[in-house]
């Protein structure tokens, strides 16, 4: 049985050649949760998640790492007792490629304290790939698996996909996804997932951390993210009329309805006012929000 860390960083700052990757960033992954890592292209997930992993040394700040059978808040950099419960796994793979599936396998099963080979076997399996072919020879797909398997039969109190099943078609992505919903129920554990693909992990959320330039953007519950706007759908003379005071973040027609994403807060008050006017008001889409709170700073309204 693992137990979920907490992560926390202070005023973490990574540069590569004096340009910020990480700008003062001071979050806190509470335990047991899955967090999305959001950002567009070069806003430093990449370089935030191998930070937390212990991959690299803070220019300044720190990241503390706490919980579980861990106890008090230690640093990961150069620190085997915090790296052995911290698993990553990136696109890139960082896996041997001479060596056959099988060895891999038997690798992380030696190294990773926490590893269930039942785990390992059943997701082998599921994923469809060959034991016995050389990582090298395999399709990015299969390779994005295969790191997929070995992250979550890590079963590491802080497990990390950077970007790490991107190269794996929809069909296994939802594999993916349901495999990692099932073993986190088992066996709950800190998760982050560092993603594009907003509205395909949305669901799967609970926290969401947006990084932008560097910077955190917000770090928020995904619901409380929600509340900060709503979906308006109706005739679209009505949709029109009650959105012309707010923020439109997007919207779509078809015939005569229009669906509207508006920002902003609906009290009781406006609430009764849409329904009146035969207009549904729903939750606001997280992939909506995220472009809008990520956008350069002059298309924001
Ligand atoms: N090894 C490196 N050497 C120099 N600059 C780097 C290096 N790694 C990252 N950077 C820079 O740091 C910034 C953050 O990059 P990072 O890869 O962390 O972003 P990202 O959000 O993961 O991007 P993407 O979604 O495109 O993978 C970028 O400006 C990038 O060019």
């Amino acid at each position: 049985m693992t137990t979920a860390l907490t992560v926390r960083t202070e005023e973490l700052s990574v540069r590569f050649a004096g340009a910020p990757a990480l700008d003062r960033l001071d979050l806190r992954l509470a335990p047991g949760k899955i967090h999305g890592l959001l950002g567009r292209n070069g806003s430093g997930k990449s370089t935030l998640a191998a930070t937390l992993a212990g991959f690299r040394r803070p220019d300044e700040g720190r990241v503390l790492i706490e919980g579980g059978d861990l106890g008090t808040a230690q640093e990961p950099y150069e620190n085997a007792v915090v790296t052995s419960r911290v698993c990553l796994i990136r696109e890139s793979g960082d896996l041997v490629e001479a060596v056959p599936v099988k060895q891999a396998i038997s690798l992380a099963a030696a190294l990773r304290p926490y590893w269930d080979a039942d785990v390992a076997g059943a997701l082998l399996d599921r994923f469809e790939i060959p034991l016995n072919k050389k990582i090298q020879k395999l399709s990015r797909g299969k390779k994005s698996a295969l790191g997929v398997v070995l992250g979550l039969a890590a079963r590491a109190p802080l497990t990390i996909f950077d970007e790490s099943y991107l190269g794996m078609d929809v069909p296994s992505r939802n594999l993916f996804y349901d495999a990692l919903l099932a073993d986190y129920t088992e066996v709950p554990r800190t998760i982050l997932l560092s993603t594009h693909l907003v509205s395909e992990v949305s669901a799967l959320l609970e926290e969401v951390v947006i990084l932008d330039n560097g910077r955190l953007v917000t770090q928020s519950p995904v619901d409380a993210l929600r509340g900060r706007g709503a979906s308006i759908v109706g005739p679209a003379a009505a949709v029109d009329e009650f959105t012309a005071g707010f923020a439109v973040l997007a919207e779509e027609r078809l015939g005569g309805t229009k669906s509207a994403t508006i920002l902003g807060d609906l009290d009781p008050a406006l609430l009764g006012q849409a329904t009146a006017a035969g207009l549904e008001v729903g939750p606001v889409g997280l992939q909506d929000l995220f472009v809008h709170l990520t956008a350069p700073t002059g298309a924001r309204s």
